[in-house]
C-alpha cells in the first residue's frame, strides 16, 4: 500500500504497527469521535477504486456487512460518482483543493438507492499524488434528495483530514474553534477564527497561541495553558489579538486533547465584547445607582425575602444610630433588634416589621419616633424582579424630625400666646365649651378673669418692651400659683383666664382666686426696675351662673369690673346684680365720651381754708359732669372708667387748662391770689411729657406756676416712684406746688417723701370722720401733723365737716383744713363770692 500522508497531521506519530493507510483512517476516525461527530459512515477506496476501508456506521446505513463491503468496487456503494474524474482533478491541485462536497446516490437495499450529501478528500502518497480518497457522508439520518453539487470552499487547506459535518458544526459555532498540538502549535482552526483574526489559513497554521494574544496577558494564557494540561481544562478571560492589532476580550476554553500519545488542547473563544459592554454599563449603572443610594438623604434599606440585607446605605446607620459592628452584621435580626431597641415602641415596630414581610403586596407609609425624639418616615414597598416576581422589600427612611417641630411650632403658635407662651384665646375658650360639655353632675367649673391693675399706665409709661416683659413674668407667676391640670390663658393685653375644673365647689374657686390676688401682689423686677404689680380677680361658676362658654366668660368679667370698682388687687365673684352693673359701665363709658366731645364737663372749687386765720388759703379744683339723661354723674363713679377706658387723658388735660384759665382770670378780675389744686392720675403722670404739659399749659394761660398744685395719691407715687420724682422735681423747681393726696390710705412706706419737695400732706377724710369718736384714728392724725411738720410739710385735714372737727385739729397743730363745713365744690362764680366772704369772716373764726 503506498504511503500517504495527512498533510496538516504531519508531524503526528504514527500508532506502532499500523499502516499508515489504517494509522490516517484511525486519526481520521478519532478525530471524528472527538468532535463528536461519531456515527458518521465513512469509508476510503484506493484509486482503483476499491474499498480498502469502511466503518461501522457506513455498514448500517448500506445494510451490508463489513466483508460485503471491503474489497468491493465503489460503483457497488455509489452509482452515479465518476471516481477516476475526480481522482484527476485532485492530481490537478495537489495540495489545497483536494476535497469534494456534493450529493451521491448510494446503494441503501437491494432495489434501494439514497441520494446523501457527501464529502470526499484526498489522502496522498509521498509524492503528493492522490492515492486514496475519504468519503464521508453527512447526511446519513436521511433526507436530501436533491443533488446541489458545491464546490469545496469550507476547510480546504492543509491538514483537513475530517468530515464535513464536523466541519459543519465548528463552523457553526459562534466563536472561534482551536486545536494546538503537544508543542502548543495551531493544527487545527474554524472559519471564524480565520475571520476574526484576520490570518489566513498558511499564517495560522502551526502559530502559537502567544501570536493572539497581548503581551501583558501571555503570562496569564500560558498559566492557563499550564493548568489544561495539568487538570484537563481551565478557562482564561483576556484579549483576542488580531492581526490588525485590534484586542476583542475573548473568554477562552481548553480542554486537554490526547490521541496517540501526544497531548495537546483544543477548546472555543468567545467574543465577550457585547458581555463586557454590558458589564461596563452594568458597572456604571450600579455605581451611579450606588451613589445615589449612598448620596440619598434617606436611610436606604433594600432586603431579599427572607429579609436578608441587599442594600444598605451609611445614612441608614447614621439615622438609626447603629454601631457598625451591627451595621456590618449580616444576620439582619440583630440589627432590627437593635433598631427596634431605639424607638419608643419597640413591639410595635417590630411586629410591624414582620408583618410586611409576610405580605409581600402590602405598601406602607408611616412614622416611627426615635427616643431622642427624632421622627422617622417610613416607607416600605415590595421589589419584584424582571418578571415581576416578589424579590424582597425596600425600606426607606426619611428624618421628619424638623417638619414635625416647625408643624408643632406651628400648632403651638396657633394655639398659643406669642409673648408669653400661654394657651391663646381660642384655645381657652375651646377648653371652657369642653369642659362645660364634659362636666360631671355636682361638679363645678370655675372661670378666673384676671385683669392686671395700671398695667396700661405701665405700658404707656415704660414704653411696650417694658409692658411685655411684665406680661411674661405675670404669666409665669400665675402658672406657679396653680396646679398643671388648670388652664392659664392670655385672654387680650392685659388679660387673663384661669379655668379650673371638676371643682368640689364654688369654695374651692374663692380660695384659688384669694391665692392668685395675693401672689400677683408685690414687687416685680423687670429691667432692673421694681414696679408693684397687682391683679384684680373676676370669678364666674358654672353651671351656677352661666351655661355657655360666652357667657362664663362674659360674667367673669363683669365680676372683674366690680372689683377693679372695689379698690382693684381684690376679686370678685358673679352675681345677676353685677351682670347688669357691666352694661351700666359700656353704657356709662359712651355717655362720657360723647360728654368730653360736646363740652359737658365742668368745674367746681372747694376752699382751703387756714386753721391759723380762718382765710381761704387754696382751693381744690373738681370735675363735674351733667348728663342730660342720667343728671349729675359722680367722679366717683366715672373717673374709674375713664381711667380703664383711657379717657383719663383728655379729661385731665382740660381739668388742668380749665383751673389755669380760672385761677388766671380770678388774677385778672382782681381777686387776690388764689392756689388752685388739680388732681392727677396715674396715667397722666405717667405719660411721658407730663412735665411739659403742665408747664406749657402754664405757659399758654398765664398762670405764674406758684398758683397751682398737684395732687397725687400715695398709690400713684409708688406705682412708680421714680418717674413721679423725676417730673415733679422739674415741676417743683418751676415753683408748682405738689400735695399728697389721701394721706394714710395708700403705700405703707414713707421713705419716698424724702424724694419729693412736697408742698402740703392731706389727711385723708376717713381718719378725719373717725378722730373724734376713735383714738386710733386721733393718733393718726396727730402722727401725720407731727411726722408732716417734721418733713417741713403743711399740714391739711380733708373732709372736716364739724365745728368739733376744726377745734380739735386745731388744738393738734393741723395748718389747713377742707370739707363741707367750710363749703361743698361750687362753680367758680360761687367760690368767688365765698373768697369774698370768707375773707371778711375770717377774723371772727378762730
Ligand atoms: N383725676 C381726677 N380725679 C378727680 C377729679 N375730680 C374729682 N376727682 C376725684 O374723684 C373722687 C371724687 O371726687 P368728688 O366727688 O369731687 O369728691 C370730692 C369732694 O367732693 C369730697 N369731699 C370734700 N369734702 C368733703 C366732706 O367734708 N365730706 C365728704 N364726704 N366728702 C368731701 O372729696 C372729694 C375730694 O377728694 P380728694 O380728691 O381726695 O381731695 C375723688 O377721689 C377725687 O379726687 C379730677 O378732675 N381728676
Amino acid at each position: 500500500m503506498t504511503s500517504i500522508r495527512a498533510s496538516s497531521e504531519a508531524t503526528e506519530a504514527t500508532p506502532p504497527g499500523a499502516s499508515p493507510l489504517e494509522a490516517a483512517a484511525s486519526r481520521l476516525m478519532d478525530l471524528v469521535t472527538a468532535t463528536l461527530v461519531d456515527g458518521i459512515p465513512v469509508l476510503v477506496c484506493d484509486r482503483a477504486g476499491r474499498i480498502v476501508l469502511a466503518n461501522d456506521a457506513l455498514h448500517t446505513v448500506l445494510n451490508r456487512s463489513k466483508n460485503e463491503l471491503l474489497n468491493q468496487s465503489y460503483s457497488d456503494v455509489c452509482i452515479d460518482l465518476a471516481l477516476d474524474e475526480l481522482f484527476e482533478d485532485m492530481e490537478k491541485s495537489p495540495a489545497v483543493t483536494s476535497r469534494w462536497s456534493g450529493y451521491i446516490t448510494l446503494k441503501t437495499g437491494e432495489r434501494e438507492t439514497q441520494m446523501m450529501s457527501a464529502t470526499i478528500s484526498a489522502l496522498r502518497d509521498a509524492t503528493g499524488s492522490p492515492s486514496h480518497c475519504v468519503v464521508v457522508i453527512n447526511d446519513a439520518s436521511g433526507g436530501g434528495i436533491r443533488r446541489i453539487p458545491t464546490k469545496g470552499t469550507a476547510l480546504q487547506r492543509p491538514g483537513n483530514y475530517d468530515g464535513d459535518y464536523a466541519e459543519a458544526i465548528l463552523n457553526s459555532l459562534p466563536g472561534v474553534f482551536y486545536h494546538f498540538d503537544d508543542n502548543f502549535k495551531l493544527v487545527r482552526w474554524n472559519q471564524n477564527f480565520e475571520k476574526i483574526s484576520g490570518y489566513t489559513a498558511n499564517e495560522l497554521l502551526g502559530a502559537e497561541p502567544k501570536m493572539f494574544c497581548v503581551e501583558e496577558q501571555r503570562e496569564l494564557v500560558y498559566s492557563r495553558i499550564r493548568e489544561v494540561m495539568e487538570i484537563g481544562e481551565s478557562t482564561v478571560e483576556s484579549d483576542f489579538l488580531r492581526k490588525d492589532g485590534k484586542r476583542i476580550p475573548y473568554l477562552f476554553t481548553g480542554t486537554r486533547f490526547e490521541r496517540h500519545g501526544r497531548v495537546g488542547f483544543v477548546g472555543v473563544g468567545n467574543d465577550l465584547s457585547t458581555r463586557k459592554r454590558i458589564e461596563e454599563a452594568l458597572r456604571v449603572e450600579t455605581a451611579r445607582f450606588e451613589a445615589q443610594v449612598e448620596s440619598s438623604v434617606d436611610g436606604i434599606l433594600v432586603v431579599d425575602e427572607n429579609f436578608v440585607k441587599v442594600i444598605q446605605n451609611q445614612r441608614l446607620a447614621e439615622q438609626w444610630k447603629i454601631p457598625h459592628h451591627i451595621a456590618a452584621n449580616p444576620d439582619n435580626a440583630v440589627q432590627l433588634e437593635y433598631a427596634a431597641s431605639n424607638t419608643t415602641r419597640p413591639d410595635e415596630f417590630i411586629a410591624k416589621v414582620h408583618w410586611l414581610m409576610a405580605h409581600p403586596n402590602e405598601v406602607s407609609s408611616d412614622e416611627i419616633e426615635l427616643r431622642d425624639g427624632t421622627v422617622l418616615d417610613r416607607y416600605s414597598a415590595p421589589v419584584l424582579d424582571r418578571e415581576g416576581n416578589y424579590y424582597g422589600r425596600t425600606w426607606i427612611h426619611r428624618d421628619i424630625t424638623a417638619r414635625k417641630q416647625s408643624e408643632q411650632r406651628i400648632r403651638h403658635l396657633a394655639s398659643h400666646d406669642g409673648l408669653t407662651g400661654l394657651c391663646n384665646r381660642n384655645v381657652v375658650q375651646e377648653r371652657i365649651a369642653n369642659a362645660i360639655d364634659t362636666a360631671q353632675p355636682g361638679r363645678r367649673i370655675a372661670l378666673l378673669y384676671l385683669d392686671l391693675d395700671r398695667f396700661k399706665i405701665i405700658n404707656d409709661g415704660y414704653g411696650h418692651p417694658f409692658g411685655d416683659e411684665v406680661l411674661k413674668a405675670t404669666a409665669k407667676r400665675l402658672q406657679s400659683l396653680v396646679l398643671p391640670q388648670d388652664t392659664v390663658a392670655r385672654y387680650g393685653g392685659d388679660e387673663f383666664l384661669i379655668l379650673l375644673t371638676d371643682l368640689d365647689s364654688a369654695a374651692d374657686a374663692h380660695g384659688i382666686a384669694k391665692r392668685i390676688v395675693a401672689g400677683l401682689d408685690g414687687p416685680l423686677i423687670v429691667n432692673q426696675r421694681s414696679v408693684h404689680l397687682s391683679g384684680t380677680v373676676g370669678a364666674s361658676i358654672f353651671p351656677d351662673d352661666a351655661e355657655t362658654a360666652d357667657e362664663l366668660i362674659g360674667n367673669a368679667d363683669a365680676a372683674m369690673y366690680r372689683a377693679k370698682e372695689l379698690g382693684r388687687n381684690t376679686f370678685q365673684f358673679y352675681s345677676r346684680e353685677l351682670g347688669e352693673e357691666a352694661m351700666r359701665r359700656v353704657d356709662l363709658e359712651t355717655r362720657l365720651r360723647v360728654a368730653i366731645q360736646n363740652g359737658r364737663l365742668s368745674l367746681a372749687y372747694q376752699p382751703k381754708v387756714s386753721l391759723k386765720s380762718g382765710a381761704i388759703v387754696g382751693c381744690e379744683a373738681l370735675v363735674r359732669w351733667h348728663d342730660p339723661e342720667l343728671g349729675h354723674i359722680a367722679p366717683d363713679r366715672f373717673i374709674p372708667v375713664a381711667e380703664e377706658s383711657g379717657l383719663i387723658i383728655s379729661i385731665g388735660d382740660w381739668v388742668l387748662r380749665a383751673a389755669c384759665a380760672q385761677a388766671r382770670a380770678w388774677l385778672d378780675k382782681g381777686l387776690r391770689p388764689i392756689c388752685v389744686a388739680v388732681n392727677v392720675s396715674a396715667r397722666q403722670l405717667l405719660q411721658q411729657d407730663f412735665a411739659v404739659v403742665v408747664l406749657r399749659c402754664l405757659a399758654e394761660t398765664g398762670l405764674p406756676p406758684e398758683l397751682l398744685e398737684i395732687e397725687l395719691t400715695e398709690t400713684l407715687i409708688a406705682s412708680d416712684t421714680e418717674r413721679a420724682a423725676e417730673t415733679f422735681g422739674c415741676l417743683s423747681a418751676s415753683g408748682v406746688k405738689l400735695s399728697i393726696d389721701d394721706f394714710g390710705t395708700g403705700y405703707s412706706s414713707l421713705s419716698y417723701l424724702q424724694n419729693f419737695r412736697v408742698d402740703t400732706l392731706k389727711i385723708d377724710k376717713s381718719f378725719i370722720a373717725k378722730m373724734l369718736s376713735d383714738s386710733g384714728n386721733a393718733a393718726i392724725v396727730r402722727a401725720a401733723i407731727s411726722l408732716g411738720h417734721n418733713l417741713q410739710f403743711k399740714v391739711l385735714a380733708e373732709g372736716v365737716e364739724t365745728l368739733e372737727q376744726c377745734r380739735f385739729l386745731a388744738e393738734i397743730g393741723c395748718d389747713e383744713v377742707q370739707g363741707y363745713f367750710f363749703s361743698k365744690p361750687v362753680p367758680s362764680t360761687e367760690f368767688e363770692a365765698l373768697l369774698s366772704m370768707r375773707d371778711a369772716q375770717a377774723q371772727q373764726l378762730v
